[in-house]
C-alpha cells in the first residue's frame, strides 16, 4: 500500500504525460483495441480524464471496503465497451509501462512488483464482476416517441427490449450507432412505468455530437444502447422538509422523483425551484402547474433571467430567491443541472445554513464538451489546481445490488 501511494504521488505530478503514454502504448501494441475507443479528439481527452479519475479513486480507496464492490460494478459496466479478458491483460502491460515512464528514476523493482500485483487484483475483481452479472452488457431500447420543444430540447421515449431496472432520480449512459463508441450520461425523466418505457430529456449542445444526433437525426424506430442505471440522487424518505432545485434538463431526475412522490405522497412539504434560460425552456411547465394545483404539499417557484440578461443570470436570481427562504438547516435538498450551477448553488446553500450531508446531487458531466465552457482542454497545471468532476459514469450506488 505504502509503495503504491508514494509511487502514485510521483506519477500524479506527471499525470497528463502518463495517461498519454498509456494510450499510445496500448494502441501501438494492440492496434485492434483502438476501435473500441472514441474516434474524436475531444472524446479521447474525456477518456483520459476518466481513466485518471478511476485510478485516483482506486488509490484513494485502497484500504476501503467499498473498493471491491466498486471494481465489480465497473467490470460489469465495462462489458458494454466490449472489454474482454485479453483487453485487461493488454491494459495491465501498458499501465505498468506508463507508470514506469512517468516515474523516471523513482521507478524501482519493488514498485513494479507492487503495481503488477495491485493491477491483477483490480482486473480480477472487474472480470469477476463482469462474469457474475445477470444483467445484459447493455440494453437495446427502441425510440417510440420523439418530442421536440423548440429547436434544441427533446424528450425521447424509449422502450427497452428487456426489463431495465432503475430508481427515480437515476441516470443511464446512452450510445447511438449514429455516433459509434460515444457514450453520454442522461438522467431518466420518469419513475418506473408499468410498460417499462423511459424518457430521456436532451438539451442539444453546440458541437455535441451525440446530443445533436439525438435531437436532429434520431427517429422513432431507431435503437439506442443503454448502460445500467446508476447514481446516488434518489429520494430519501426522512422526517424533514424537502427542496428540489433543477436547472434546464436537470429537471428530468426531479420529475422522476416527483412522479414517484405524487403516487406515494410525502409527510413533509416539498418546495420546487425550476430554473431555465428563458420561458420557452420551461418545457414541462404544464405538468408542473398541474402538480402545483393538485398536490397540496408542493409549492413551485419558476426562475428565468430578467429580460435581456444572459441565461446564467437566472442563477443569480435563484440565489436571491433561496436567500429569501429560510429553513435551510432543516431541509434535505436535491440539486440537478449543469455542473457549474450545482457547484455554485451547493456552495450558496451551505452559506445559508444547509447541511452538506443533506445536499444531494450527482456529478453528471455536461454532455458534448470536455469542459463546462467548451473551451480548449486544460493544461496539466490547471487540471491539477482545478480538477474537473470526474467524467466517468460512477457505476456504484445502483440499487438493488445483487452480490
Ligand atoms: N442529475 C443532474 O445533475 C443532471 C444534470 N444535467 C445537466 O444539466 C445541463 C442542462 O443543460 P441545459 O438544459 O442546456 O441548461 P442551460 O444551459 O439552459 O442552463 C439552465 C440554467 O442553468 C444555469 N447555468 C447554466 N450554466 C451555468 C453556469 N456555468 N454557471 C451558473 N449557472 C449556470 C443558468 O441559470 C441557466 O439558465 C447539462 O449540462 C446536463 O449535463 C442534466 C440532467 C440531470
Amino acid at each position: 500500500m505504502r509503495i503504491l501511494k508514494s509511487s502514485f504521488a510521483v506519477v500524479e505530478r506527471r499525470a497528463e504525460h502518463a495517461v498519454k503514454f498509456f494510450y499510445s502504448h496500448l494502441f501501438w501494441h494492440n492496434p485492434g483495441v483502438r476501435d473500441l475507443f472514441p474516434a474524436s479528439f475531444e472524446d479521447m481527452e474525456r477518456q483520459r480524464d476518466r481513466l485518471f479519475a478511476a485510478l485516483t479513486h482506486v488509490i484513494a480507496h485502497l484500504e476501503n471496503e467499498t473498493l471491491v464492490p466498486y471494481l465489480r460494478d465497473l467490470g460489469r459496466d465495462h462489458r458494454k465497451f466490449l472489454a474482454g479478458p485479453e483487453h485487461y491483460a493488454a491494459v495491465g502491460t501498458s499501465l505498468i509501462a506508463a507508470l514506469a515512464e512517468a516515474s523516471g528514476s523513482a521507478w524501482h523493482p519493488q514498485a513494479e512488483k507492487a503495481w503488477s500485483e495491485a493491477y491483477q487484483v483490480i482486473a480480477d475483481a472487474m472480470m469477476a464482476g463482469a462474469a457474475a452479472s445477470d444483467d445484459p452488457p447493455w440494453w437495446d431500447a427502441e425510440v417510440v416517441r420523439h418530442l421536440l420543444y423548440g429547436e434544441d430540447i427533446g424528450v425521447l421515449t424509449l422502450r427497452p427490449h428487456q426489463h431495465f431496472p432503475h430508481l427515480p432520480g437515476q441516470y443511464t449512459s446512452v450510445s447511438s450507432d449514429r455516433v459509434p463508441t460515444t457514450w453520454r450520461t442522461y438522467s431518466l425523466g420518469n419513475a418506473p412505468r408499468a410498460d417499462g418505457t423511459l424518457d430521456l430529456h436532451v438539451s442539444r449542445i453546440e458541437g455535441g455530437r451525440l446530443s445533436t444526433a439525438l435531437i436532429r437525426e434520431t427517429q422513432p424506430g431507431d435503437v439506442l444502447r443503454l448502460g445500467a442505471a446508476g447514481g446516488q440522487m434518489t429520494f430519501r424518505r426522512e422526517d424533514r422538509p424537502v427542496s428540489f432545485i433543477a436547472a434546464g434538463t436537470g429537471w428530468a431526475p426531479v420529475r422522476a422523483m416527483l412522479e414517484d412522490l405524487a403516487e406515494h405522497p410525502p409527510d413533509q412539504d416539498v418546495r420546487l425551484f425550476v430554473v431555465a434560460r428563458d420561458a420557452a425552456h420551461l418545457y414541462d411547465r404544464p405538468l408542473i402547474d398541474a402538480y402545483a394545483d393538485s398536490l397540496g404539499w408542493l409549492s413551485v417557484t419558476y426562475i428565468t433571467p430578467a429580460p435581456g440578461q444572459h441565461r446564467n443570470q437566472a442563477t443569480d436570481r435563484l440565489a436571491t430567491a433561496l436567500s429569501n427562504r429560510g429553513l435551510w438547516p432543516d431541509q434535505d435538498v436535491y440539486l440537478s443541472g449543469p455542473p457549474q450551477f450545482i457547484r455554485e448553488t451547493s456552495y450558496l446553500l451551505e452559506e445559508l445554513g444547509a447541511r452538506p450531508d443533506r445536499i444531494f446531487y450527482d456529478s453528471v458531466p455536461a454532455s458534448g464538451k470536455s469542459q463546462d465552457d467548451g473551451s480548449r482542454p486544460m493544461g496539466f497545471g490547471e487540471w491539477f489546481l482545478n480538477r474537473p468532476d470526474p467524467h466517468w459514469h460512477n457505476p456504484s450506488g445502483r440499487a438493488p445490488r445483487e452480490y
